[in-house]
């Protein structure tokens, strides 16, 4: 110990002594460092090699180049801070910032808005994407190129892309006549597996009209994109709204009910999303509720697809029959839906592990082979929310199975009109089985308006023919056609239909080839479809539909089915006239045998009902109305 106390000792007045020579000398010479030399003859020879390492590079004149440097660094990096604290102050003050979360449909306002935008198209700097936000119309279509062969497939063709910003890079545009800056961000969030982007915006302005403007712009921009689309919304098991499709809108014309029905439907939704102001006066809670109940592929679905995109709101389907979903998450849901909307539920009667499943049986399970056999027959091009609904309903929800949805009766209840259940929605519930629903679940303030669906009458039979055959015609306004003409040409006396045939290109596979317009088109007397090289007048077709309804019984089959008939014979409807009879035979040998084994009891059941399409408005709406 006092060993190594002399070592430092020595080593320090060496030091010393070197100090003061340094002093005395008055520069750093090249002459050998007496620091290093004391250094050196004092320690051991690997920790003195390692000092006078040291010493070297800290040299008395090294140090000074490394001031400078510090300085200069110092000074520049004093200077960047500077400026950008410059920067942001004066972008704080004299500009506007807005951000759009993907996960939010403001977002998709503001991709569609960029996209209409001309100084966005030249941008040579950007990402592809097909995505066309929810729109018919994104920014960029592909074009046709024959010499690649993509016009064979018309799909490809029509496929549209957009142009949307790179991640992380900056765009500049002018926006009424202010500097405008554009920024993507895009993150990946581990829970889902798909990315988040952000898109911010900043505008040269500190006026707060301007943005609105804009969003106002990119809203109305979105909009008219929408066009004929309406967006089909589902949930995912975080209970997280996701649209998973953009839909055509479907005609109201296009579906067959008795007269009155949708009309009386369509205006009561309209009458309902005008009267929020009338709601809250009174503090009624500003919701509606439709019950569709009856035959399966009865038109149910397709009506509310219908009457959603007349009243232009997207389609919120919850499936209470979802795997893992129980009250807490319904209820969730349920409190998340937009203010308008439609929020749809099929097969409400489907879903429960207690309470209104307890009495699922063998005629259930014949309803849904009923269901299945009518859904085969009938290919549905236009809607599918249908499937998505459909493929939930059949997990067959059987009591104590152990899988299925965990939704009670009084938690739906509870999220159809607790405290936290959204204003403003419409919510339609479909079911096949009507007499086994809870009346709790019934009662006006849940299902204001109740609508029953039978089976295809001899009106809606001829409705179809005609809307099959000619989807845009108004019969009213046209004569028949010579009807003991038609006869002879049913009895297959003429062969009119023959000769049609000839010149029109129909073949035998099925296959049609579209018209080269795409909406109607008058060919001398005779209309064409869209999609098909049908030649038939309207008045003949007006003629056959009578022939045909004729020979349809009264509520005996549903209209999926008698659609799905007639799409044996897409461009032959002298022949689908000709061999319904023979048709409805087999079809009721079908049901017959299924009776016979107790499996048969669907379609039969619900056509004792009588003859006419029910409406039920509960009292209470009734008397609210009566009194508005
Ligand atoms: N009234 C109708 N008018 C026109 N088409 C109809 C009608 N009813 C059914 N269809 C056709 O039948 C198919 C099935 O209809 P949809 O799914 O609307 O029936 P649904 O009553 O909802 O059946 P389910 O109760 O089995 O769900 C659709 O392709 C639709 O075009």
């Amino acid at each position: 110990m006092s060993s190594y106390h002399q070592h430092l000792q020595t080593i320090f007045s060496r030091l010393q002594n070197a100090t003061q020579s340094f002093e005395t000398n008055g520069t750093a010479s090249s002459a050998p460092n007496p620091i290093v030399d004391a250094a050196s003859q004092t320690l051991p020879p690997e920790l003195s090699s390692m000092v006078s390492l040291f010493f070297s590079v800290v040299s008395i004149s090294s140090l000074g180049d490394w001031l400078k440097l510090l300085f200069i660094g110092g000074f520049f990096e004093t200077c960047r801070r500077l400026f950008f604290w410059i920067y942001s102050s004066v972008t704080e003050r004299f500009y506007m910032k807005a951000s759009f979360d993907s996960s939010d449909p403001s977002y998709e306002w503001m991709m569609v808005w960029l996209s209409k935008q001309p100084a966005w198209a030249k941008t040579r700097d950007v990402e592809i994407s097909t995505e066309t936000y929810g729109t018919n119309n994104a920014a960029v279509l592909l074009e046709d190129d024959d010499d690649t062969g993509l016009a064979r497939f018309d799909y490809k063709t029509t496929r549209k892309l957009t142009y949307i910003p790179s991640p992380s890079k900056t765009y500049t545009l002018w926006y009424r006549g202010r500097y405008m800056s554009i920024t993507r961000t895009k993150e990946r969030e581990v829970r889902y597996r798909e990315t988040e982007n952000t898109l911010c915006i900043s505008i040269f302005t500190r006026d707060h009209k301007l943005l609105r403007q804009l969003l106002q712009e990119a809203r109305r921009a979105y909009i008219a994109a929408q066009e004929s689309a309406l967006s089909i919304w589902t949930a995912d098991t975080y209970n997280d709204w996701n649209r998973v499709a953009s839909r055509a809108k479907r005609s109201l014309n296009s579906i067959v009910l008795d007269p009155g029905v949708k009309d009386m439907l369509l205006d009561d939704a309209r009458d309902f999303l005008a009267s929020k102001q009338w709601y809250n006066e009174r503090g009624i809670p500003f919701r509606r509720g439709y019950l569709l109940y009856g035959a399966p592929g009865s038109g149910k679905t397709s009506l509310i697809h219908s009457i959603a995109g007349e009243l232009e709101l997207d389609i919120y389907i919850i499936s209470i029959s979802r795997i893992g979903l129980d009250d807490a998450s319904l209820s969730t849901l349920v409190n998340c839906l937009p203010e308008r909307c439609v929020a749809l539920m099929e097969d409400i009667d489907a879903a429960f592990t207690n309470g209104l499943s307890r009495d699922f049986d063998e005629e259930d399970e014949d309803e849904a082979a009923v269901k299945k056999i009518n859904e085969a027959q009938a290919p549905e091009p236009a809607i599918d929310v249908n499937q998505n609904a459909n493929v939930n309903s059949n997990n067959g929800n059987k009591p104590g199975n152990g899988t299925g949805s965990r939704v009670t009766l009084s938690g739906l209840l509870n999220a159809l009109d607790g405290i936290g259940a959204q204003e403003g929605r419409i919510l339609f519930a479909t079911t096949n089985k009507y007499a086994s629903l809870d009346p709790a679940l019934c009662r006006p303030g849940r299902m204001d308006l109740h609508i029953e669906f039978k089976l295809a009458s001899k009106y809606q039979a001829r409705g179809l023919f005609r809307q099959f055959y000619h989807p845009y015609e108004k019969f009213d306004e046209v004569m028949e056609e010579d009807e003991d003409e038609v006869d002879e040409e049913l009895k297959g006396e003429k062969t009119k239909e023959k000769e049609e045939h000839s010149d029109s290109g129909y073949s035998s596979s099925g296959a049609s080839t579209p018209v080269s317009e795409s909406s109607k088109a008058t060919l001398g007397s005779r209309v064409v479809s869209p999609g098909s090289k049908m030649e038939f007048s309207v008045r003949r077709i007006k003629t056959l539909s009578k022939r045909f309804a004729e020979a349809v019984p009264d509520r005996e089959l549903s209209m999926a089915s008698l659609q799905g008939y007639l799409m044996m014979y897409k461009t032959k409807p002298l022949d689908a006239v000709r061999n319904l009879g023979e048709w409805i035979e087999k079809e009721r040998k079908v049901a017959a045998q299924r009776k016979k084994k107790g499996r048969g009891k669907g379609d039969k059941k619900v056509s004792e009902d009588g003859p006419k399409m029910e409406v039920k408005e509960v009292e209470s709406t009734k008397e609210k109305k009566e009194g508005k």
